[in-house]
């Protein structure tokens, strides 16, 4: 089976590939952004959507805006897609990686010498973040296994899949992995209300690749544990703090059940993921359109009159977690804060 990849960049066109997650499971369809509007339009609707997914996005909107200036002095073309770049900056707050993304292009391009130069810079820079978490993922999900036992049956939330990433997936790329290692699994997919990426997305992903996997809604996710029938869970990040990480909607939920049954809760994120200088009051969680939770497509799911709450994200304070398995190895916050700080900064450490 082809590896499903969310998102490509073509420079010599210039255009960004990617699939339109809105339409799925029932359309599959591939659209391109010409333009940093139409990028920043896709990431807006979750046409383009997943932490390290939107790291990839920032990183070839960059490349794609410095590709397209017409710009003929060195300064005005670096101020001209800092001023562009802001659109995608502007889109959604709380990933941290879509931040990640257009920062690491934007410093390849900063010391360039000549307009020609610094094009070549972000287009390199830009297939490296894709690059770089393609194989991020797949060492998660490697170090993923020496938590996945025989026959475990795993519940996640919301979609850290390949469509969440550059391929393969954090969550879902332990789930892989622990499945192509023959460790038998199945996953309780939860629907995650109100844009459903566990029942459109992650449902997909996982039949597409003949892993078990059955569909709940989120309120099922507790009887299942209390009846025994979960072994562990595994999410994505989208941003993780020095005391807390920020995921999808529900997942504190599942991490205070999980707690109550004594089922170990893990994260799956890479490095780039975090953000240890920060906490969770400092964070800005998104706030989605209220019709969102009104309506599923063509389906009234409430008064139009009604008023609603609509976070995209909530916190799950450390000491509901057992562990954040990356990259490296497996870390729990706040004791290995200083692990991932000269991590971070490049700094050989054993883990
Ligand atoms: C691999 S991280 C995926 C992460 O992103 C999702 O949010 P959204 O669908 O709003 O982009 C969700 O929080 C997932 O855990």
């Amino acid at each position: 089976m082809e590896p499903l990849r969310p998102i490509l960049f073509h420079p010599h066109i210039p255009s960004i590939e990617y699939i339109e997650q809105t339409l799925l499971p029932d359309v599959y369809e591939v659209r391109t952004a010409s333009t940093v509007q139409d990028l920043a339009d896709a990431i807006k609707r979750l046409g383009i959507r997943g932490a390290p997914a939107l790291g990839c996005a920032g990183a070839c909107g960059v490349a794609l805006s410095a590709l397209l200036s017409r710009d003929d002095s060195l300064p005005e073309f670096l101020s001209g897609v800092r001023s562009d770049v802001n659109l995608l900056r502007n889109t959604r707050p709380t990933a941290v990686n879509l931040f990640y993304g257009i920062d690491q292009v934007l410093s390849a391009i900063e010391s360039s010498k000549s307009i020609e130069e610094a094009k070549s810079h972000a287009v390199n820079a830009a297939h490296e973040v894709i690059e770089a978490d393609r194989r991020t993922c797949h060492a998660i999900g490697k170090t993923g296994l020496s938590i996945v036992p025989e026959g475990a049956r795993i519940l996640t939330h919301c979609n850290a899949g390949a469509l969440a990433c550059a391929e393969w997936g954090t969550a879902l790329g332990v789930i892989r992995s622990a499945h192509e290692s023959g460790r038998n699994i199945s996953v309780y997919s939860c629907e995650t209300r109100p844009l459903l990426q566990g029942a459109r997305l992650t449902t997909w992903e996982l039949l597409r690749d003949g892993i078990d996997v059955t569909l709940i809604t989120d309120s099922m996710a507790a009887v299942l544990m209390r009846k025994g029938k979960i072994d562990l869970v595994v999410v994505g990040a989208d941003r993780i703090v020095s005391d807390a990480v920020f995921n999808k909607i529900g997942t504190y939920m599942h991490a205070v059940c999980a707690k109550a049954h004594n089922i170990p809760f893990y994260i799956a994120a890479p490095l780039s993921t975090f953000d240890e200088e920060s906490r969770e009051d400092l964070v800005i969680v998104e706030e989605r359109n209220p019709e969102e939770v009104r309506r599923v497509r063509n389906c009234i799911t409430g008064p139009s009159t009604v008023p609603v709450w609509n976070p995209a994200f909530d916190a799950t304070p450390s000491d509901l977690i057992s562990g954040i398995i990356t990259e490296y190895g497996i870390f729990s916050l706040p004791r290995d804060l200083e692990t991932i700080c000269q991590l971070k900064m490049g700094n050989k450490v054993v883990v």
